[in-house]
């Protein structure tokens, strides 16, 4: 039975700032018409201008946030954000392995938009924790800089990613969403210029590829965490992951040509990345 409302359980940190983590996920599982919940992993004091703080949250804390809303609660999707450390990644892992929520949505987050590290990675521990995650999932968001790390391939263009996100599907059985915001960052900049490609990949290979136009604008803080939340909620009320990206994917672009009209931060620092509006579509 496909809910009315889905109930979304975000598995995140924080941001005070409330551009990314828990805030954007809350954000945008409500514009799509979920019921949002949390677990949240780690406080982050974080604005607009970079990570000024990390304060990653007990094992046993995060655990009895996950308990008491399973034991009460129906949860017919899930999104995984920041995890912070290698323990909080087993719990989790641990979590979902007994729980088997009907959707998972795994955002690989490693380093904040402002650079900044927020998810260990690297050693065998990390790996192992990740494989671990990558097999529960039902669907992992990598940006081009987290598959390269995943996978320890080269995904600096869009074909090599889509090579490599085969790769990464074959080996954990899990569906890629694969995310092209980074590749004005690694293509020749004219390549990269008009569109931004994001690609569904299946276990056996197959690509669905959803094109839109590069929005240019600094209100990019929380992409990722906003467009994984929003597939949760899209996947939980019933929608195929291709069909969840054909919708979030033109509503995220949206969001961030809103993003500047908030006035959230001090926009004329040059460290500034202002959030996007996850609001914008009720404000019209
Ligand atoms: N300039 C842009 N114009 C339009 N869409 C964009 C742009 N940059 C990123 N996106 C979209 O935002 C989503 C996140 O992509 P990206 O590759 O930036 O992920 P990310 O690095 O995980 O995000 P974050 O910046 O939150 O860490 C994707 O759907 C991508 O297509
Ligand atoms: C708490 C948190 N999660 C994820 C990201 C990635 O954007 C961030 N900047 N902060």
């Amino acid at each position: 039975m496909t809910p009315a409302v889905p109930r979304v359980l975000s598995i995140a940190g924080s941001d005070s700032g409330g551009g990314a983590g828990v805030q954007a996920d809350l954000k945008t599982i409500a514009a799509w018409g979920g019921y949002g919940m949390t677990a949240i992993t780690a406080i982050t004091a974080q604005n607009t201008q970079g990570v000024q703080a990390v304060h990653p949250l007990p094992v046993d804390v995060v655990r009895a946030q996950l308990d008491s809303v399973a034991a009460d609660i129906a949860v017919d999707a899930v999104k995984i954000g920041m995890l912070g450390t290698v323990e909080l990644m087993r719990a989790v892992a641990g979590w979902l392995e007994e729980t088997r929520p009907a959707v998972v949505v795994l955002d690989p987050v490693m380093v904040a938009s402002s650079g900044d590290a927020l998810t260990a990675v690297g050693d065998d521990d990390g790996r192992a924790a990740w494989a671990r995650l990558l097999r529960v999932a039902h669907l992992v968001t990598p940006n081009l800089p987290e598959l390269a790390r995943l996978t320890g391939r080269d995904a600096t263009d869009w074909d090599a990613a889509l090579d490599a996100a085969r790769g990464l599907a074959a080996e954990h059985g899990v569906t890629v969403l694969l995310k092209g915001g980074h590749l004005d960052e690694t293509e020749a900049p004219e390549a990269a210029a008009a569109e931004v490609p994001d690609a569904v990949v299946r276990v056996g290979g197959a690509v669905h590829e959803v094109r839109g136009p590069r929005v240019t604008t600094r209100a990019s803080h929380g992409t990722g965490c906003t467009l994984s939340s929003a597939l949760a909620t899209l996947a939980g009320a019933g929608l195929s992951w291709e069909d969840a990206l054909e919708r979030a994917k033109p509503w995220l672009a949206d969001a961030m040509r809103a993003g500047e009209a908030l006035a959230v931060g001090d926009a004329s620092r040059p460290t500034w990345h202002g959030p996007v509006d996850h609001g914008h579509a009720q404000r019209g």
